[in-house]
């Protein structure tokens, strides 16, 4: 992809040219002016002290400490050309960054960037306020942004020319940044004869190349920005709210006993979990799985309580196998299996057994997910255990190893969120599941003479359920493997037809799931460049009133991104408020060993008076943390974010969450909806807001509308302008000089360290990499190559070229045994890995979050071919 911006050099005057002066990009006829004056300078005999200068300070030296005043020698311009005053100014060509080197000419013979928009520099730097100092006594007239003079060609000739001589004055119309006082590192410092070295870059369309650190470029956030392509239709009033359609029931409607749940287990329900009639899809559900024996597939919204819609049925039939004289107990046998994706969802479907359980504590529940010793499992096994919460990998482990875990007994399987079963992998350890507790005979006489429980309440056959709120491929994959004869039960029985096969087998995906109707969903069409502080402004906003917003989730699409936004957005707080006064302390984080490094202030966008806590999840953190740091997102009775991977986007049941932001869009459509589905659940509101840039990826509206009854016309759109503004706040346009001090101050923040500049540049090398993974049927809207990196390494904080972006030791992907086997044998085959299916390359991609993918798989590939175009283009227009 092109760069947006060009270099626009001016000349300077005599200075020593380097050597190896190289002449790329633009038009033939200016490379060989450029040439021509070069040779002519060369022909003169060098000045000696000069070139010394110049060598010595090339990179190490602050600019200002080595240039002298205005009558010496000046450092170099990459690049020179001797042009007429002002006439060859195109502006058209200007603003859309298609200008040759060298074309802009003051007529002078001195080379001077411009700085496509000095702003930022005025934000925050130590500029005395009211002019541009530049070393000589003349002063011009600045009556707007300098920018845009320049670009609209009304400047007079030479008129921003720091190079020597003259002292640029603004008037009383200049927006007050300007007079802020605080110039930022490497921004416009004149000095004598130097500020054209030190301002190098600015001329860069948008680009400041910083002196002293030859390899950075500083552009400018509110300039070449692309805008929207679609003109989104605005709801012209506001919608009425939506009636929620995952609420419980109420009592008049439906209770529990009414579907045939025994009184001891529907007054538990009411008295001590405070649920008092079924939700939708428990009313559908738990009657067919008391009466009937058949295979089911339980597909609701996410938060519409499937796992009561499950568990309940199966604890009322064990429950009924008590007698009078005899009592099921935990040495009764294994009757039940749930199987789900993962440890954290295990854990939070055990944790509703147990409370399910309090009314029948002769029943025992527990899990075999793995992240503790085999051993301490096996002991849980042997002391009986009569429904069992497991990963996939780790029970079918336990199947082929551990003696003492029966299956005879088992009535029901249950495989919850099947999608992501498959999806992360799982199928081959599904089937294996399947087959092995299948090949199993149930028992039934010799077990009821045995216990003298009544086994009749029991399922005569095995029963498996597959529970999902999505309905793709996948679960059909599943279902497949699993399924005989299943009956499918919904919530609303007019969305079967909507799933039902078409003629070609196929089914109808977009309208295979809906989000909740109470869900407000938002999109935000947002350049790249201006990503993180838009973020940062909504974060700002959503938590600026107390109790507007309790609990957020922002979804990053890997790991090593999560990690350096969780940094930033958790910088220690200033000691003193921006009025000088001594800000309030803030209450001791309650944190321990396990979430010293996931649980922080969320400084950034919150103050001390009023702060919100921040915290990060990912799959790539060992499990013990994993789980503190989700517990002390849940239990939080502070206002807290959560800055986190997919690992949080499936099944998990955290209250309070009220707000879904998507930074980085999801994988697939139904990533999307479980995503979303993480508030606004049980009835309750909630709001969701996804990232996307402008092109391509404004298609992904539409697929928003299709999973949403709906449609477009409950989605809201909003601008990055909009946004900002409600964020940073402030007069006029003031906003923009925020938000653009507060992009100066993080970008400086990261390159002042080391560990956090390398942070920056791993989360954006992942975020490339991940983006390379979306699904194929989407790969149109989510396109590498219309991907700007230059735009998207500004996202995070960087300075660098995105070309020169490379993080030795990335994280490699962690491939279990299965996987490198499976590689191995295909290397053995001469296969490449580009030819594996889309389901195996993603699987690999995604296995435990995106952690990182193969260095040698198609996505990596894509990344780097992307890369290697960016490097192309870079040094075609000789940036750095
Ligand atoms: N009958 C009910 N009355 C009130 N609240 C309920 C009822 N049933 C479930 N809930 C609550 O609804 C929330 C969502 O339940 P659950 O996690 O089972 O949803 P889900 O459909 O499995 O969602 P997902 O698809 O996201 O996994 C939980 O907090 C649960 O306690």
């Amino acid at each position: 992809m092109a760069d947006d911006g060009m270099l626009m050099n001016w000349e300077i005057g005599d200075v020593p040219i380097l050597p190896k002066q190289k002449f790329q990009g633009g038009r033939w006829k200016d490379r060989l002016a450029a040439k021509k004056i070069v040779q002519k300078r060369t022909s003169r005999p060098p000045n000696p002290s000069t070139r010394e200068i110049f060598k010595e300070n090339r990179h190490n030296v602050p600019v200002e400490d080595y240039i002298g005043p205005s009558s010496e020698p000046r450092p170099p311009k990459r690049q020179r050309v001797e042009i007429n005053s002002g006439r060859n100014l195109d502006t058209a060509k200007f603003i859309s960054g298609k200008l040759p080197p060298g074309s802009i000419n003051t007529g002078e013979k001195r080379s001077v960037p411009i700085q496509e928009d000095t702003r930022p520099a005025f934000v925050s730097g130590k500029l005395p306020p009211g002019s541009i100092k530049t070393g000589e006594s003349r002063s011009i007239p600045f009556k707007e942004d300098p920018r845009a003079a320049v670009v609209s060609g009304k400047l007079p000739s030479g008129s921003i020319n720091n190079a020597g001589a003259r002292s640029t004055k603004f008037d009383d119309e200049t927006r007050p940044a300007y007079t802020s006082g605080k110039l930022p590192l490497g921004s416009i410092k004149g000095g004598g004869g130097g500020g054209s070295n030190a301002n190098k870059g600015f001329a860069n369309g948008g680009h400041h190349v910083e002196s002293g650190k030859p390899n950075q470029i500083i552009s400018s956030l509110f300039s070449f920005n692309p805008s929207a392509k679609t003109k989104f239709e605005e709801p012209e009033e506001e919608a009425e709210p939506a009636k929620p359609s995952n609420a419980p029931l109420t009592e008049e409607m439906e209770t529990f006993t009414a579907l045939g749940l025994s009184r001891r287990l529907a007054a538990h329900l009411s008295t001590k979990l405070d649920m008092k009639a079924p939700t939708a899809i428990q009313k559908a559900a738990i009657p067919e799985m008391i009466k009937d024996d058949s295979d089911a597939f339980i597909q609701a919204e996410t938060g519409s309580g499937k796992t009561l819609a499950y568990l309940l049925p199966v604890v009322e039939r064990i429950l009924a196998m008590s007698s009078k004289e005899v009592q099921v107990h935990r040495d009764s046998g294994l009757f039940a299996i749930v199987v789900a994706p993962t440890r954290e969802l295990c854990k939070q479907i055990a944790t509703v057994l147990e409370k399910l359980l309090r009314c029948a504590p002769w029943i025992v529940g527990t899990t075999a997910i793995g992240g503790e010793g085999k051993q301490s499992e096996k002991a849980r096994l042997r002391k009986g255990v009569n429904i069992l919460i497991a990963t996939p990998g780790r029970l079918a482990d336990h199947l082929d190893n551990t003696e003492v875990l029966k299956v005879n007994m088992v009535r029901w399987l249950v495989l919850d969120e099947g999608d992501r079963l498959i999806e992360e992998g799982f199928g081959d350890d599904i089937k294996k599941i399947v087959d092995r507790i299948g090949a199993t005979p149930v028992s039934t006489v010799r077990d009821k003479i045995l216990t003298g429980l009544d086994t009749k309440a029991l399922p005569s056959r095995r029963v498996t359920i597959l529970c999902s709120a999505t309905m793709s491929m996948k679960v059909q994959q599943l279902g497949e493997i699993s399924l005989k004869d299943a009956v499918h039960i919904q919530a609303d029985p007019s969305d079967v037809e909507a799933v039902k096969e078409k003629t070609d087998g196929t089914t109808d995906d977009e309208k295979a799931f809906s989000a909740p109707a109470q869900l407000k969903q938002a999109y935000a069409v947002v350049p790249a460049k201006l990503r993180l502080v838009t973020l940062t402004a909504i974060l700002k906003r959503a938590f600026a009133r107390r109790g507007s917003v309790m609990k957020a989730i922002v979804f990053i699409s890997c790991a090593d991104s999560v990690d350096f936004h969780f940094s930033l957005f958790s910088r220690p707080w200033e000691a003193s408020t921006e009025d000088g006064e001594a800000a309030p302390e803030v209450p001791e984080l309650t944190k321990n060993d396990l979430t010293k490094d996931t649980v922080a202030y969320g400084s950034t966008f919150s103050s001390k008076a009023n702060p919100v806590v921040l915290c990060k999840l990912h799959g790539s953190l060992a499990q013990n943390i994993r789980t503190a740091t989700l517990k002390a997102f849940t239990e939080s009775t502070v206002p807290c974010v959560m800055v986190c991977t997919d690992v949080a986007s499936r099944g998990l049941d955290m209250p309070n969450v009220d707000y879904v932001i998507e930074y980085d869009p999801p994988f697939s459509a139904e990533d999307h909806l479980h995503r979303v589905g993480r508030t606004a659940r049980a009835g309750k509101d909630g709001r969701a807001l996804i990232f996307l840039l402008p092109g391509e990826e404004e298609e992904y509206v539409s697929i928003l509308a299709s999973g949403y009854r709906e449609g477009k016309k409950a989605l809201t759109h909003h601008t990055a302008e909009d946004l900002l503004r409600k964020g940073f706040g402030g007069t006029g346009r003031e906003w923009e000089d925020r938000a653009t001090e507060w992009q100066l101050e993080v970008e400086r923040w990261a390159q002042d360290s080391p560990k956090y500049l390398e942070m920056a540049r791993r989360g954006f090398q992942s975020h490339i990499r991940a983006y390379a993974t979306h699904v194929a049927n989407e790969r149109h809207i989510f396109n590498m190559q219309t991907l700007h990196l230059g735009h998207l390494a500004k996202a995070f904080a960087l300075r660098d070229k995105p070309g020169s972006i490379k993080v030795p030791g990335l994280r490699p992907a962690k491939l279990t045994k299965a996987d490198r086997s499976v590689a191995a044998r295909k290397a053995k085959r001469g296969e490449v890995e580009d030819k594996a299916p889309e389901g195996e390359r993603v699987k690999k991609q995604r296995k435990l979050d995106l952690d990182l993918p193969a260095a040698d798989d198609s996505a990596a590939k894509r990344m780097k071919k992307k890369m290697k175009e960016h490097m192309a283009v870079a040094s075609e227009f000789n940036i750095g």
